[in-house]
């Protein structure tokens, strides 16, 4: 196994003029080349902060980044923004929810790829840059005449698979996708995630899904990264999480999909708010909503214990019972 993307206590803090938001917390693990690790974690826990940290897509005079995020030897955080502009989209993509939304309704989409395409590779031919997107439109199932197509002739599904297809034009290492299947059918989502999955194969590619849909992992992830306010409770593969969750808060969450778990099975939503992330808090971050929590949750924050199957918990029940950190 091969590391692509390595994260050593990465905070993102928003500073607004009264406030301060600590939006990510000693964000701290690796992903593997080939990898796709699914982000979960209800609204506002600080997944599209993350991704747009590790590709500088944020406000710089409003946003403090602190750690380190190494790809491939290189730390995102550090470097500038003129050796940042030339690995997006090159060597990393993301695509967003809306990602339609970034092209121009007046020109057919041939043209815009390669417009695109020219910024990374000037000298490419219009020839081979047609033959490499008809390639990625046939992977996310379009057909080729979309390549002479305005985008408003096109639907919302469609839209998107083009922007998945868009993003995939220089064969990047590591593709970020920020719910960006969220607002298809349940249909055309479960198609587009089982295409991706195949293109991965073929391509080599490692993968970050940022979704709240729990369904979308168990579709097209290996691993599993479980946020919640700022702070990752449980990573680990998704075949040991969903089978036996241990963090109370992964427990939670995977109890409000029934479909997982078996229609007839309530639904159990977890009780209560996200805390204000404007306010440091002693102890463990989900100790208020936490069911199991005790008098020492409240106290002291838990440490990252790793288990035996490779995941991470951040929990006091497994303090003792993991195999730390450097053992
Ligand atoms: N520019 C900003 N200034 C201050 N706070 C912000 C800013 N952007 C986001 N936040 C706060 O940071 C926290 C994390 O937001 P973020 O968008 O990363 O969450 P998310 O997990 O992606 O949520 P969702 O699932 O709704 O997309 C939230 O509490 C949000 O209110
Ligand atoms: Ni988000």
């Amino acid at each position: 196994m091969e590391t692509i993307l390595k994260l050593d206590d990465v905070n993102v803090t928003y500073v607004n003029k009264e406030k301060e938001v600590y939006a990510v917390r000693n964000a701290s693990f690796s992903i593997e080349k080939g990898d796709s690790l699914g982000v979960v974690g209800e609204s506002g826990s600080g997944k599209s902060t993350l991704a747009n940290a590790l590709l500088r897509l944020h406000n710089e005079k409003s946003t403090l980044i602190s750690g380190a995020a190494e790809f491939e030897g290189k730390d995102l955080i550090k470097m500038t923004s003129k050796e940042m502009n030339e690995l997006r989209w090159k060597e990393i993509s993301v695509v967003f929810q809306k990602a339609m939304n970034a092209l121009s309704p007046v020109h057919r989409i041939g043209r815009q790829v390669e417009d695109i395409y020219h910024v990374h590779e000037p000298q490419a031919s219009r020839k081979e840059i047609e033959e490499r997107m008809i390639y990625l439109l046939k992977l996310v199932n379009l057909p080729e005449r979309v390549y002479r197509l305005y985008p408003h002739e096109m639907s919302g599904g469609m839209l998107q698979r083009v922007a998945i297809a868009i993003s995939l034009l220089h064969k990047p290492k590591l593709i970020i996708f920020d719910e960006a299947t969220t607002a298809l059918d349940v249909v055309t989502q479960g198609q587009i995630l089982q295409e991706v999955v195949q293109m991965e194969k073929e391509m080599d590619m490692t993968r970050i899904m940022i979704t709240h849909d729990m369904s979308v992992v168990a579709a097209s992830c290996n691993k599993v990264a479980v946020m919640y306010a700022g702070e990752f409770m449980e990573i680990g593969r998704v075949e040991y999480i969903f089978k036996n969750p241990m963090h109370p808060y992964t427990q939670g969450l995977l109890n409000s999909f029934p479909s997982l778990k078996g229609e007839n099975e309530r639904l159990h939503a977890i009780p209560g708010f996200l805390p204000d992330l404007s306010r440091k808090q002693e102890g463990c971050i989900f100790a208020p909503r936490c069911p199991k929590a005790t008098e020492q949750c409240f106290r002291k924050k838990p440490q990252a214990s790793y288990m035996e199957d490779g995941r991470m918990v951040s929990c006091w029940l497994y303090e003792r019972g993991g195999v730390k950190d450097g053992e």
